[in-house]
């Protein structure tokens, strides 16, 4: 295995009330980041995704426990040689008052440039190649503050790459963004941990999106527990369900889903794996039908999806009903 860029090892994150009491929200951890990893931390609210993210990124302190970056104790890191270990995004005050864009992925040097923010052509050139990476070419002369949330952090992911740090760490980057600018928000992080390869640790609330592109999943509990794992692996082992069960909203591992309806009608036989028998089994999960696997269901729905149309045949005892649109059979139903 290549070198690790983040590990802890007893770590015990939390608040200091006073010089010598804390309060513990989680702990140990014992947790290892590699190059080309994107690790999404997920869990429910309050759990500690932040407080973690900030511990590991030296922005307060641990309870108890070490963190260590590229071989070096955080602690002994002086803010400088952190700046070059670490480029962290948070989503609360994104906007750089009255700079533009160009200005904001330039700070992204200032471990290298100093504040006075004289660039070499080296700065120069890793502008650059973050401006490319991450398809901010276009913004570069616009306000920050004329940005949507969208492309404002696709410019804050910039300044983070220009930074040129091993560990990129992002505390709820989709916040605030529309469903396809998280799904683009996502797959470029991927991209860049396999193109770089940094190591991308991100909270996130987005469990689908989450399970589709991490390597790993470091997954707390509102108990202090994190396990750490293959997406598929947690769903498996039934750690998604026991970090998200909560009054009667429950993970289904079949589904990957939270099932928003509760079922309480009869079981209705679906045959056929087009893209119509998908949603025609969504229509009756929505109309508060279970989908029979046993094949002891009294009704049986068979879609024939041909080129000219689709066609829905419902067997019930003694009948046979055809009809041409999932409107059609849900009202005979
Ligand atoms: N400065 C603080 N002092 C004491 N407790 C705090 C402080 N900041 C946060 N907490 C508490 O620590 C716990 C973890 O908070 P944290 O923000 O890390 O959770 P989170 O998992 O990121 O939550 P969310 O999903 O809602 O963003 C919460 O109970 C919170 O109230």
């Amino acid at each position: 295995m290549e070198n690790v860029v983040l590990q802890t090892t007893g770590l015990h994150i939390g608040y200091h009330a006073g010089k010598k009491q804390a309060s513990t929200i989680a702990g140990p951890l014992d947790l290892s980041l590699y190059p080309g990893q994107m690790i999404c931390v997920l869990g429910p609210n309050g759990c500690g995704k932040s407080t973690l993210l900030r511990t590991v990124s030296g922005l307060q302190q641990a309870v108890s426990g070490s963190v260590v970056l590229n071989g070096r104790d955080l602690s002994r890191l002086k803010p400088a040689e952190l700046a070059r270990q670490i480029s962290l995004v948070l989503t609360d005050n994104i906007r750089n008052g009255n700079l533009d864009v160009y200005s904001v992925i330039a700070l992204g040097r200032y471990p290298y440039s100093g504040w006075l923010g004289i660039l070499n052509e080296a700065d120069k050139a890793a502008i650059s190649k973050a401006v490319q990476m991450t398809g901010t070419a276009e913004f570069l002369n616009r306000k920050i503050d004329s940005l949507s949330d969208g492309e404002c952090q696709k410019v804050l992911l910039a300044r983070a790459m220009a930074q040129d740090t091993p560990l990129i760490v992002l505390d709820e980057p989709t916040a605030h963004l529309d469903l396809p600018s998280r799904i683009q928000l996502m797959r470029l992080l991927h991209q860049l941990a396999k193109e770089s390869p940094k190591a991308i640790l991100i909270s996130t609330h987005e469990l689908d999106l989450a399970l589709q592109v991490a390597d790993q999943i470091w997954l707390m509990d509102s108990n202090g527990h994190l396990a750490a794992g293959l997406p598929e692996e947690l769903v498996l082992n039934g750690a998604f369900r026991q970090a998200f069960d909560k009054d009667g909203i429950s993970f289904d591992a079949a589904t990957g889903t939270f099932p928003v309806h509760i079922t309480a009608k009869e079981d209705v036989a679906v045959h056929g794996d087009g893209t119509a028998a998908f949603w025609t089994r969504k229509a009756l999960i929505r109309k508060g039908y279970a989908i029979s696997t046993s094949g002891n269901a009294s009704i049986l729905i068979t879609i024939a999806e041909n080129p000219e149309a689709t066609q829905w045949t419902m067997k019930t005892t003694g009948t046979e009903q055809k009809f041409y649109s999932i409107r059609e059979f849900l009202e005979a139903l």
